[in-house]
């Protein structure tokens, strides 16, 4: 790892602002590193992503660069933020904020299930994400855990949506303008392949229906150890199993949120509006912490704090009137 390699393999500006450590995370595309900002010691991550490793030169830039403006045009408390970006000829390098408490994936891992409180918590914060996303023509498309990170070792806490190098950004596509001429001439394949296009971003809908069966099951609804049909299969059928064992203890509220987002048909799936509006998430509790958590109230007035004379000292400030007070 880098401790015993040298870090030359480093854009210069990256190695002389960070000092890399060990990995804390891994990805298809590439690592993610620890790092230290070395002017305030802070703790930061740097994703490393090489270019090598897409198939194609063309699939690497056109996924990196879109993941990167993404990151960096997107603005919510629960979506990862960038801080920097350098690249070499054949890595891409983030630097994002910390997230100490890891992938969601070894939280529930580590706790067989989440209690449901927590699951919701931590789901309500993904529908806004996914919300946010959804309502600036981005999907995400590849929503699991292991791309959902906690802000901490604490139950109750923010969790992030990462990696977006699966994101689309929904332009308007060459069928959306067939769509707008006659139809008299057109193929009946053209409409019926709208309908699925038309639904892409119930795909997320869909991942996150899998993400929360994940959090208060602890284990997938679909898995190839499940009986004798392939994953394929038993999500084309939609075909999962609540083990008693593992469900007897979850609100049939909570049951009912996945029950309509696992829908194979995603005309008739639950909307990320619509889940919103479910009546396991009207729990004025768990809306009041979780905007605690994502609009905490100390970062404002920290800021104003800090225009107000130092603490302590004799103010130097000038005063309106303009006379000096010492
Ligand atoms: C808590 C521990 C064990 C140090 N792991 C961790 O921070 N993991 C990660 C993994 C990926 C990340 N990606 C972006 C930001 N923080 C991240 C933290």
């Amino acid at each position: 790892d880098l401790m015993s390699d040298d870090q030359s393999s480093l854009p210069r500006e990256l190695r002389e602002k960070y000092l890399l450590t060990r990995r804390i995370g891994t990805g298809v595309c590439g690592e993610v590193r620890l790092a230290f900002q070395r002017s305030t010691c802070r703790k930061v991550a740097v994703k490393i992503i090489n270019k090598k490793n897409f198939q194609s030169e063309g699939m690497a830039t056109r996924n990196a660069t879109t993941e990167i403006e993404i990151l960096q045009r997107v603005d919510h408390p629960c979506l990862i933020k960038t801080e920097d970006f350098y690249q070499t000829d054949d890595s891409y390098y983030i630097v994002l904020e910390l997230m100490e408490g890891g992938e969601l994936f070894h939280r529930v891992k580590s706790q067989q299930q989440l209690q449901e409180n927590v699951a919701k918590l931590y789901f309500y914060q993904m529908l806004s994400a996914v919300q946010y996303l959804h309502s600036n023509g981005i999907i995400h498309r590849d929503l699991k855990p292991e791309n959902i990170l906690l802000s901490s070792q604490e139950d109750v806490c923010l969790i992030k949506v990462t990696d977006f190098n699966q994101s689309r950004i929904l332009e308007e596509s060459v069928l959306m303008r067939t769509l707008c001429g006659t139809p008299s001439y057109l193929a009946p394949e053209v409409f019926t392949q709208a309908s699925t296009t038309g639904y892409s971003l119930a795909v997320d809908a869909w991942s996150l229906g899998v993400l929360l069966f994940v959090c208060l099951g602890g284990y997938p609804p679909f898995h190839e150890s499940f009986g004798d049909k392939s994953v394929t299969d038993q999500i084309i059928l939609g075909e999962f199993t609540m083990v008693p064992s593992k469900w007897r203890h979850v609100s049939d509220q909570a049951k009912d949120v996945v029950r309509r987002l696992l829908v194979v048909d995603p005309s008739k799936r639950m909307s990320i509006e619509a889940a919103l509006q479910h009546a396991w998430l009207q729990d004025q509790g768990m809306l009041e912490t979780a905007h605690r958590l994502m609009y905490p109230p100390g970062e404002d007035a920290a800021a104003v704090s800090m225009q107000e004379a130092p603490s302590g000292g004799p103010s130097k400030r000038k005063r309106g009137d303009g006379d000096e007070e010492d």
